[in-house]
C-alpha cells in the first residue's frame, strides 16, 4: 500500500529551499512589516522567538479569510506578530497583545508606534491573570496563543470558560479561531525518542526550556481535538500550528 503523504522536507537543505520558495510565492507583506522583522532579527538576542515572514504571510491570509477585525495575542515579545495582525485586520480593526515582560512590552509599543501600527495595544502582565480579566466590548475573531508552553492548556480553558453562548463580554465569537503556535515543538510532541535529533538540540537553542513543556503541549492538542465545542486541525507546518474553530 502506498500512502498519499508527501515528504516535503527530506532534509534540512530541501526544507530551507521549500520554505524560501513558498515565501516567494505567498501573499506579499508591506515593506513596513518586512523592515520590522529585519529590526527584530538585527536587534534582539532572542530573535528566534518571533514568527517567520512565511508564518506572517499565512496568519495574514487566514485573518483575511475569516474577515477578522479583532485579534487577541497571548505572548507578544517585541511586537512583530501583533504588527502582522494589525496589518491584516486593517485600520478599522484592532489588536491586543498580552506580554509578561515589561521591557518587551515597552519595546513592542515603541516599535508599533515607530512603524505606524496605531490600531494595536500591548497589555503588560502575566497573561494567566490579564487574559481572565479582559472584558472586550466585542468578542475577538482570532486568539493567537504564543506565550509560555506550560500555559497553553490553562489559556484554552480560560478562553472556553469565558466564551459561553449568550455571555456578555465573551472572549471569542462563535466561529472564531484559536491558533496555538509551536504546537508540535520540533516534532518532540509526536516523537521524543532518539530518532528525533531535537531531543539533543532543543535545550541548547531555547532559553527557559523545560521538558515538561512537551506534556503541556500534548495536553493542549488533546484538549483542542477532544473538546465538543472545538473543531480542531493540527497542521504540521512551521513548529506546528494548532487550529481550533469555536463552534458556539
Ligand atoms: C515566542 S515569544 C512570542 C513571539 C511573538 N508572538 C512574535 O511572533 O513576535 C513568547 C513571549 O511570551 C512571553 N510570555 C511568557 N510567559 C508569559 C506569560 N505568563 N504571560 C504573558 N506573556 C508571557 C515571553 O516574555 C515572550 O515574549
Amino acid at each position: 500500500m502506498i500512502e498519499n503523504c508527501t515528504t516535503l522536507y527530506p532534509n534540512d537543505i530541501v526544507g530551507r529551499k521549500v520554505s524560501e520558495y513558498s515565501d516567494q510565492h505567498s501573499v506579499p507583506l508591506p515593506e513596513g512589516l518586512v523592515k520590522y522583522h529585519e529590526w527584530v532579527l538585527r536587534s534582539q538576542e532572542h530573535s528566534h522567538f518571533t514568527i517567520s515572514l512565511l508564518e506572517a504571510r499565512m496568519l495574514s491570509w487566514m485573518a483575511r479569510m475569516v474577515n477578522a477585525k479583532r485579534v487577541l495575542e497571548i505572548g507578544t515579545f517585541v511586537g512583530f506578530s501583533v504588527a502582522t495582525w494589525a496589518n491584516a485586520v486593517g485600520k478599522d480593526g484592532s489588536v491586543t497583545g498580552l506580554e509578561k515582560s515589561p521591557e518587551f512590552a515597552q519595546m513592542a509599543r515603541d516599535q508599533l508606534s515607530r512603524f505606524g501600527w496605531n490600531n494595536a495595544e500591548v497589555v503588560t502582565g502575566d497573561a494567566l491573570h490579564t487574559l481572565a480579566r479582559l472584558e472586550p466590548p466585542e468578542p475577538y475573531d482570532i486568539i493567537f496563543i504564543d506565550a509560555q508552553k506550560s500555559g497553553y492548556p490553562a489559556y484554552l480553558k480560560i478562553i472556553l470558560d469565558q466564551s459561553q453562548p449568550g455571555q456578555a463580554n465573551r472572549l471569542l465569537r462563535p466561529g472564531g479561531l484559536i491558533i496555538g503556535d509551536n504546537a508540535l515543538r520540533c516534532g518532540l510532541v509526536a516523537d521524543e525518542s532518539d530518532d528525533n535529533p531535537a531531543t539533543k538540540t532543543v535545550p541548547r537553542h531555547t532559553i527557559n526550556w523545560d521538558w515538561n513543556n512537551i506534556a503541556f503541549l500534548d495536553e493542549f492538542n488533546k484538549m483542542m481535538h477532544g473538546h465538543p465545542r472545538i473543531e480542531a486541525m493540527l497542521l504540521p507546518v512551521f513548529d506546528g500550528l494548532g487550529l481550533g474553530r469555536l463552534l458556539d
